[in-house]
């Protein structure tokens, strides 16, 4: 990357645009008027930073053209640092921006002396995270939580979680089994003011709907049979803290209407008991299932939603992090080599072709096991795609286009399946082919639906 600071000002206003070119010093100042244009300036200057104006034409009172100037840029550059304005009052367009991965926002009017502390700022953390990523290229990167990556995909999620952490909103994390989602809440909790506080966590799927109840609220001692003692919840076990509820979608209908009235009152009753009893506790959630169909169909309340949702964070899955798997892999493996199996120094190259080259449905976790399973297997100094069991997927094979075909259509196929949770009907949908077609390529592949 050059040296040269280039900052991207995106302001329809023609006074404010002057006044703010002339207003840094030791930029390259470029300037645009509008998304279209803006996305040019991109493309062509690639600015580290970004101030924009949420309001942009055609939408100049709303935040519209703001919004999806944003996600534009961040699509085409993840690693830019994009700081918003909005108008007064416009407290909802400034968390989605946040939500959408903007980096800072300011309210307008406009103060040049702060924004100019805040541009400066963000200059100094892009070359400090661009160090961060050549250091992580080379495999010694771990951030938030200790959570590995060097994917600008996945930085950009670790960066909204380090700029929401502070503030008291709800977040939801969104993202297939084994993405990292409880990583990240820990991560989020040891980032916020909550952090010498307890970090407890639930998985609202693994404990039986007729426990959940107890489990989060507690109950009195002799409230139903076999409750012996009385027995504090996880809700008021995480007070001071944060509560992690994992796999929120799996809450039943009744058990969200408790959960809701704790969220407006902020107090708990026991089961069996008569004292309100006032918790003070964040709640960080995740899902892997699709939360606004559930909404739609009306199995998840709406209300409710609104409540656990202040921040959405949609988490990418590891197929979508560009490079991060070979570097998870090489982290596994220096992690449990000395437990495992001590004569093992690193990968073959034709295991990190072979761990490149596949879909990863059941995303980090999936990883982590298949190398501790290959690194126990391994006979010689090396892990190899044999060792992980990847070797029939033909990305240790010399390039001919039919492999490379088939290795492209196995990882969209798996990465569909992972998306749609395995449901037949829906991956299909995904891949815009026919069910039979996918039974068939299916078969073919050897993969399972
Ligand atoms: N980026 C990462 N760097 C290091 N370890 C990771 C990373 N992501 C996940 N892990 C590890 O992978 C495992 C699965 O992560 P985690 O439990 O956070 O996933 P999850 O999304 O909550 O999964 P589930 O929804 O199935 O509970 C854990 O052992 C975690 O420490």
């Amino acid at each position: 990357m050059s040296d040269v600071k280039t900052l991207l000002i995106v302001e329809d206003d023609a006074g404010l645009q002057r006044q703010l070119r002339w207003a840094y010093e030791g930029y390259e100042v470029v300037v645009a008027g509008d998304r279209a244009s803006a996305l040019d300036a991109v493309r062509a200057s690639e600015p580290q930073v970004v101030t924009l104006d949420l309001g942009l034409p055609p939408d100049p009172d709303g935040a519209s053209e703001g919004l999806r100037a944003l996600s534009e840029i961040l699509a085409l550059k993840p690693d830019t640092k994009v700081i918003v304005a909005s108008g007064n009052g416009a407290r909802e367009a400034a968390l989605a921006a946040i939500a959408g991965g903007a980096w800072d926002f300011y309210q307008k009017p406009i103060d040049i002396d702060a924004l100019g502390l805040i541009v400066a700022r963000a200059f100094h953390v892009h070359a400090l995270e661009t160090e961060n990523r050549r250091l992580a290229a080379r495999g010694e990167a771990a951030g938030l939580g200790g959570l590995i990556t060097a994917a600008p995909e996945m930085l950009r999620v670790t960066r909204t979680i380090e700029r929401v952490a502070p503030a008291d909103v709800s977040v939801m994390l969104l993202g297939a089994s084994g993405t990292g989602k409880e990583l990240l809440a820990r991560g989020l909790h040891d980032a916020s003011p909550r952090r010498d506080g307890p970090f407890v966590a639930i998985n609202c799927a693994a404990i039986p709907e007729t426990l959940l109840e107890s489990e989060l609220f507690g109950h009195e001692k002799g409230a139903f049979t076999g409750a012996i003692k009385t027995t504090a919840g996880k809700i008021e076990s995480a007070g001071g803290g944060t509560l992690f509820l994992d796999e929120i979608g799996d809450v039943p209908l009744p058990l969200q209407v408790k959960l809701l009235r704790f969220l407006q009152e902020r107090v708990i009753e026991r089961i069996g008991g008569r004292r309100a009893i006032p918790v003070d506790v964040r709640i960080v959630c995740a899902t892997h299932q699709d939360v606004d169909a559930m909404v739609a169909d009306g199995r998840f309340r709406e209300d409710l939603y609104y409540r656990l949702a202040e921040i959405v964070v949609r988490i990418p899955s590891l197929a979508e992090r560009s490079g991060d798997a070979a570097l998870l892999a090489r982290h596994f493996v220096q992690q449990h080599k000395k437990a495992l199996n001590p004569g093992v120094h690193g990968l073959a190259p034709d295991a990190t072709a072979a761990i490149d080259g596949w879909g990863w449905p059941g995303n980090v976790r999936e990883l982590e096991n298949r190398v501790k399973r290959a690194v126990i297997m391994a006979e010689g100094k090396y892990v190899t795609a044999a060792d992980l069991d990847l070797a029939t997927d033909g990305a240790a094979l010399p390039i001919n286009l039919r492999a490379a075909r088939e290795r492209a259509d196995r990882s969209a196929i798996t990465r569909a399946l992972a998306q749609a949770d395995g449901n037949i009907s829906g991956t299909a949908r995904l891949l815009g082919i026919s069910r039979p077609t996918l039974y068939d390529l299916l078969k073919s592949y050897d993969l399972h639906g």
